[in-house]
C-alpha cells in the first residue's frame, strides 16, 4: 500500500489524531513482554493516562518542565512517552556518572526523520548509529576542518569576516539604526561556517551563504513537525500514513540541488596547488575504492547540512545571550572592557590570536553557555542496558539529559542563577588545573564523551571574537534605558531569546580600518 503523506495545517488536529494512533496502537499492536517483566527502573513521576509524560515535551520549555520535577522527584527519572521508556539525567553528579561509565554506551542517537531526507535521514552523521560510518566522517572532520592546524589556516578567513561584520555595525550606528543581534550574529557565524567548510565556493557576492541561511531557517521552522514525525512514524507507518513528508522532502530537495551545484563546481574547478576545503577532501573520499568507509554523495551533502544547522545558530545564540547579560551587568561591562583596551589597545580591532591573553573575555563566555546553553537537552540511546545496585535500564531506553539542569544545579554550582563570570577565573596554573578537571563534570554546553560537540574550540572562538568585537568598539543603547529581558523560548532547536535583543549601537573606538 502507497503511504498516504500527511501535511496538517492545524496541528491541534494532528495531535489528536496521533494520540488516538497511538492509543490503538498500544491496545492493539504492542507486544506486552516489556512491560511484564518487572525492573528495578528509577523513580517515574506521576503521569497521564495513554500519554505517559508526553506532556512534559509539549510544554513551551520542555528544560524547565523537565528541571522542575527533577527538583521535586529526584536526578535520575523514569519517564514514559506512550508506551516508549525515557530516563532523565538532571544533576551533576549523576551526568558525570553516566558520561564516565557508560560512554561508550551512550554513544548513539536515534534517527530522528524520513529515511531519504537529508535532514537527519538514514545518510546522517548526527544521527548515526556509533559505528564504521560515525567513526570515519568523525574523523574527516576533525581533521580536515577542525584541528588546531586546519583552524590556524581559516585564521585569516574568519578575520575577514568579523571585519565586514565590524563594518556593518559601525555603518548602522552612524545611521542611528537599531539592530537584531541574533539575526547579526546568524549572518556572521553562518558566513564563516559556509568560508570554513566549501572555501573558494563561497565567495563573499554570490549569495551562498546567503542561501544556505534561508535554508537553515526553513529547516529550523520544520523541527518540531520533524520530532513528531519521528515520535509518532513506527505506530502511523503500520497504517500507511507519512507524517509531514512533503513539507519535509521539499527543504531537503532545495538543499539537495544546492549542495549538488557546489559538487560539481568542486569537482570541476580543483586546479593542481589549489588549498583543498572540506568538500575536496570528503569528494576525495568518495572515490577513494579502498576507503577505509566508502561514502556516497548522500553522505557528504547530509554533513554539510549538519554542519550548517549544527553550526550556525549555536553559536549565534550565545553571541545573542552573553551581550543580553554584559548589558544587564555594567560593572562586567566595564571590567570587560578595561581588558580588552589593556591588552588589544585602542587603535586596532580585536582579533582572534588575541582571546588566549583574554582570561575575563573567555570567563564571560563560558558564563554565557552555562546559563543558556544552545542544546539545552542532550539526546542519546542506551545501547545496552545500564545496571547498578539501586537501579536497572533496559537497553534502548533513550536518555535525556538536561544540560540546563546539570549548570544550575545549586549542589554543584555557588549561585547558579547568577551571572557570574568569576566563577571561571582561576588564580594559578595548578588551580587552573584543578577547575579543569572539576568543571568538566559538570560543564556541558558543548555536551560530553566522544558524541559532544567535535567543535567546541572553533564555536567559542565564534563567541568570543565577536562578543569581544560588539564590547570593545561600541556602546550599546536599549530601548526605554530599562534591563533586558532573559525570557526563554525554545526557536527550530536552540534556546532562544523570548524577546530578541534589540540594541543601538554608539561608536565607542575607531573608525578602524579593516
Ligand atoms: C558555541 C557553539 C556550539 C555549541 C554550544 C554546540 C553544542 C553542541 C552540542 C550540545 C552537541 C551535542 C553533544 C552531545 O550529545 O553530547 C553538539 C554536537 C555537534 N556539533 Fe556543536 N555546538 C557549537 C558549535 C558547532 C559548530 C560551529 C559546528 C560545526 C562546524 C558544530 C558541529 C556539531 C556536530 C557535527 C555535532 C554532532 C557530533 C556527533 O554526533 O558526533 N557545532 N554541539
Amino acid at each position: 500500500m502507497a503511504p498516504i503523506v500527511v501535511d496538517f495545517q492545524n496541528e491541534f488536529i494532528f495531535i489528536l489524531l496521533c494520540f488516538f494512533t497511538l492509543f490503538c496502537y498500544s491496545v492493539f499492536f504492542r507486544k506486552t513482554k516489556d512491560s511484564q517483566v518487572e525492573f528495578n527502573l528509577p523513580p517515574s513521576p506521576p503521569s497521564l493516562p495513554i500519554i505517559g509524560h508526553l506532556h512534559l515535551l509539549l510544554s513551551v520549555l520542555p528544560h524547565k518542565a523537565f528541571q522542575k520535577i527533577s527538583t521535586k522527584y529526584g536526578p535520575l527519572l523514569h519517564l514514559q512517552l506512550f508506551s516508549f521508556p525515557l530516563v532523565l539525567v538532571s544533576s551533576a553528579s549523576m551526568a558525570n556518572e553516566i558520561f564516565k561509565t557508560q560512554d561508550l554506551n551512550i554513544s548513539s542517537r536515534s534517527p530522528l526523520a524520513i529515511d531519504e531526507s537529508l535532514l537527519f535521514g538514514s545518510s546522517s552523521f548526527i544521527t548515526a548509529p556509533y559505528g564504521d560510518y560515525w567513526k570515519f566522517m568523525k574523523k574527516l572532520l576533525v581533521t580536515k576542518l577542525l584541528r588546531p592546524l586546519a583552524i590556524e589556516k581559516s585564521r585569516g578567513m574568519r578575520a575577514k569576516e568579523l571585519g565586514r561584520f565590524y563594518i556593518h555595525l559601525h555603518d548602522k550606528a552612524t545611521k542611528n539604526e537599531s539592530i537584531e543581534i541574533a539575526k547579526e550574529a546568524m549572518k556572521f557565524t553562518n558566513n564563516m561556517i559556509c568560508r570554513m567548510s566549501m572555501g573558494r565556493s563561497c565567495s563573499e557576492d554570490n549569495g551562498e551563504a546567503k542561501r544556505v541561511l534561508e535554508l537553515v531557517s526553513q529547516t529550523f521552522a520544520l523541527t518540531k513537525k520533524m520530532f513528531f514525525a519521528q515520535v509518532f512514524r513506527k505506530p502511523l507507518e503500520k497504517i500507511g500514513i507519512s507524517l509531514f513528508k512533503k513539507e519535509i522532502m521539499d527543504v531537503s530537495q532545495r538543499f539537495d540541488e544546492f549542495l549538488e551545484k557546489i559538487l560539481l563546481e568542486h569537482e570541476e574547478k580543483l586546479e593542481e596547488g589549489q588549498d583543498k576545503d572540506m568538500m575536496d577532501f570528503l569528494l576525495e573520499a568518495c572515490r577513494e575504492e579502498n576507503a577505509e568507509y566508502n561514502i556516497t554523495r548522500n553522505h557528504i551533502k547530509s554533513l554539510f547540512v549538519e554542519i550548517f544547522l549544527g553550526g550556525t545558530d549555536t553559536s549565534a545564540q550565545p553571541i545573542q545571550w552573553t551581550m543580553a547579560e554584559v548589558v544587564n551587568n555594567p560593572n562586567i561591562l566595564e571590567k570587560l572592557r578595561d581588558e580588552i583596551d589593556l591588552v588589544v589597545g585602542k587603535t586596532r580591532l580585536i582579533q582572534e590570536t588575541d582571546l588566549p591573553s583574554l582570561p575575563y573575555l573567555q570567563a564571560v563566555v563560558k558564563e554565557g553557555l552555562r546559563l543558556h546553553p544552545p542544546g539545552p537537552l542532550l539526546l542519546r540511546t542506551l545501547q545496552e542496558s545500564y545496571e547498578t545496585k539501586e537501579v536497572y535500564v533496559p537497553e534502548k531506553t533513550l536518555l535525556l539529559v538536561n544540560v540546563y539542569a546539570v549548570m544550575r544545579d545549586p549542589d554543584s554550582w555557588e549561585d547558579p542563577e547568577e551571572f557570574k563570570p568569576d566563577r571561571f577565573l582561576a588564580s594559578s596554573r595548578s588551580e587552573q588545573e584543578e577547575e579543569k578537571r572539576e568543571q568538566s563534570l559538570k560543564y556541558l554546553p558543548f555536551g560530553a564523551g566522544r558524541r559532544g560537540c567535535p567543535a567546541a574550540n572553533i564555536g567559542s572562538i565564534f563567541v568570543g571574537i565577536a562578543v569581544g568585537m560588539m564590547v570593545q568598539c561600541f556602546d550599546w543603547r536599549i530601548k526605554g534605558d530599562d534591563k533586558v529581558s532573559m525570557e526563554e523560548i525554545v526557536a527550530g532547536l536552540t534556546l532562544s531569546m523570548a524577546h530578541p535583543l534589540k540594541c543601538t549601537p554608539v561608536p565607542r573606538l575607531g573608525p578602524f580600518s579593516i
